[in-house]
């Protein structure tokens, strides 16, 4: 896994380089100029022409730096440049004299001029975006999403608030860039929200900043991005910790349990049942209502059923030591039933709380949240919601949310601390916060994009990949982590056509091509 910072973070990073004399900020703006360039030269290598649009910060700076090393290449080079180069910050006001070539206003006009070029680089705004654009710049921010030519972002698409992913201005204020080019780390922006449609692809340029960037607070965002592998010893291939199941009796893989619902409710339990006993959990039981155990029993084999009648019957299966992870919510009904089968659940143990189990709590979250305390263990609970979910459970945080106050990672990590349980908000971009201050994203975008996962079911069965994973591990964030970067792994290996059953039968593929 990787880091994802905010914007005051990475300045954080590049002023220590520079306070510590490692480095000057000329130097460091010459370096993410030239992997611009590189990262072009790579992309387009037949084409010969840009069009350079420099702001009046250290974002325009490096699209000077850009429009020299292009120039260098007799690419034929032409600069919009804004604002007056007298007020530019040192470096960029450097580069901005060193560009041998014309300076042309930046303005609609002028772009909508450039139409014989192959490539347009938007050097506008970068980490400094303070406001929301507005005037001459918002409109030539819009008139971008019409350029034929490609269009490559120098470290943010222009518009885009790099910590929250949004349009400061408004809709259709940032352009749909092919390729973004960003420095030494990625920023939040680039994964969530509307970052990653107007990102296109991403690369990340190494600043040399690395020293740097390892005294990043443990606090510090992760993003999933790859599963953690223990690197290679003699004689021993890759050791992936999560997923390797341990040698031994099968208790030693833990023993989930999935509540299901009652007749003609109980399929979404055996989804979520399926995925935590392919995933590995050693043992897995449907707890099932009297009067839904003969419709679970004829359909499942190697999952177990169990007979339970309402919060009373769960208590006494509970009683056994032996079940180490628990899922309850999906198709259980919304009501006191279920809100008292959640305060049966919480325990010494691991819980996924999903769906009917959060929206139970919609009149009185705090209930939920008081029961999660009274625990008395920390992060043994995770709350899975969607984003109508979330909004039950979190009005407070998910206005805000809406509002564009707060970033989706400031919201959940919110959440995270109200509730006092791991909170996973589902969707394209997927954020899980910890109440130890924890963070992690994942973007299903780009290479990592999988629209057809947005399929009913889908849920249940990240729910139940998680209490797999976490029936046999002592880490709720990192079970959820690793199972939000499984599910869309599964998705990516079946492809279009999926329905949630075919999640689980996945598994297997997806672990044998990683080496587990
Ligand atoms: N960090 C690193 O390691 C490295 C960073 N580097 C590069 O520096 C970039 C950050 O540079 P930066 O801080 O100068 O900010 P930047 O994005 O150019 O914008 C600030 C300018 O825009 C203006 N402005 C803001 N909002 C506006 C609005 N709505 N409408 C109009 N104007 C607005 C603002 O004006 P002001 O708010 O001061 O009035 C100021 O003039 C970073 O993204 C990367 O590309 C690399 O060179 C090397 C390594
Ligand atoms: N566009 C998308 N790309 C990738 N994954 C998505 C997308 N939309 C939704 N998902 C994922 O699909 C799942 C849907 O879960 P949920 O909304 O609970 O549906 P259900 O209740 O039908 O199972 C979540 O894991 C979510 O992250
Ligand atoms: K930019």
């Amino acid at each position: 896994m990787t880091e994802v910072v905010t914007a005051a973070q990475m300045r954080g990073i590049e002023s220590a380089a520079i306070e510590a004399g490692a480095v000057t900020g000329a130097a460091l703006m010459e370096r993410a100029g030239a992997g611009v360039v590189a990262a072009i030269l790579r992309q387009w290598p037949e084409a010969q022409s840009a069009t350079i649009l420099c702001g009046p910060g250290n974002n325009g700076g490096d699209g000077y730096v850009i429009a020299r090393l292009l120039a260098e290449r007799w690419w034929d080079v032409r600069v919009l440049g804004m604002g007056d180069a007298e007020a530019m910050p040192p470096d960029a006001r450097a580069n901005r004299a060193a560009w041998q070539g014309e300076v042309a206003p930046l303005t609609r006009a002028n772009l909508e001029a450039a139409t014989d070029t192959d490539i347009v680089v938007d050097a506008i705004f970068g980490t400094g975006l303070t406001r929301a654009p507005a005037g001459e710049v918002l409109s030539v921010l819009k008139a971008l999403g019409d350029c034929a030519a490609p269009l490559v972002a120098v470290d943010a698409p222009s518009g885009l608030c790099l910590d929250r992913g949004i349009p400061l201005a408004r809709e259709g204020s940032v352009p749909k860039c092919d390729l973004t080019v960003t420095f030494e780390v990625p920023k939040i922006g680039h994964f969530i929200a509307d970052g990653p449609a107007c990102c296109g692809a991403l690369e990340v340029v190494d600043l040399g900043l690395s020293h740097w960037r390892g005294k990043l607070g443990a606090d510090t965002t992760r993003l999933i991005d790859a599963v953690p592998m223990v690197p290679p010893t003699e004689g021993t291939p890759h050791i992936l910790p999560n997923f390797r199941k341990k040698t031994g009796h099968k208790y030693d893989n833990g023993h989930a349990l999935v509540v299901s619902g009652g007749p003609s409710k109980t399929g979404a339990a055996r989804l979520a049942a399926r995925a935590a006993l392919r995933i590995g959990a050693g043992l897995v039981t449907v707890a099932s209502p009297p009067t839904a155990l003969a419709e679970n029993a004829m359909q499942l084999t190697a999952i177990m059923t169990r007979r339970c009648g309402g919060a009373a019957g769960l208590s006494e299966i509970l009683e056994d030591a032996r079940f180490t992870a628990l899922c309850l919510g999906p198709s259980l009904g919304v009501g006191e039933q279920t809100r008292a089968m959640v305060r049966a659940a919480l325990g010494p143990r691991f819980v996924v709380l999903d769906a009917d189990a959060l929206t139970s709590f919609e009149e009185d979250p705090s209930e939920l949240f008081e029961a999660i305390a009274a625990v008395g263990e920390p992060e043994r609970v995770i709350l899975t919601p969607h984003g109508g979910e979330f909004g039950r459970l979190f009005p407070d945080e998910n206005a805000a949310l809406d509002a564009g106050d707060i970033s989706k990672l400031d919201a959940v990590r919110e959440a995270a601390q109200r509730s006092g349980a791991v909170v996973l908000l589902k969707g394209a971009d997927t954020v899980i916060a910890s109440p130890d201050g924890r963070s992690s994203i994942h973007a299903a975008h780009c290479a990592r994009s999988v629209p057809w996962l947005a399929t009913a079911g889908a849920g249940d069965v990240l729910a139940g990949l998680i209490a797999g994973l976490a029936a046999r591990s002592d880490d709720l964030h990192r079970a959820a982590a690793d199972a939000t970067w499984l599910h869309v792994e599964a998705a990516r290996a079946f492809g279009p056509g999926l329905i949630a059953e075919d999640l689980p039968e996945m598994v297997p593929r997806v672990l044998r091509d990683m080496g587990v």
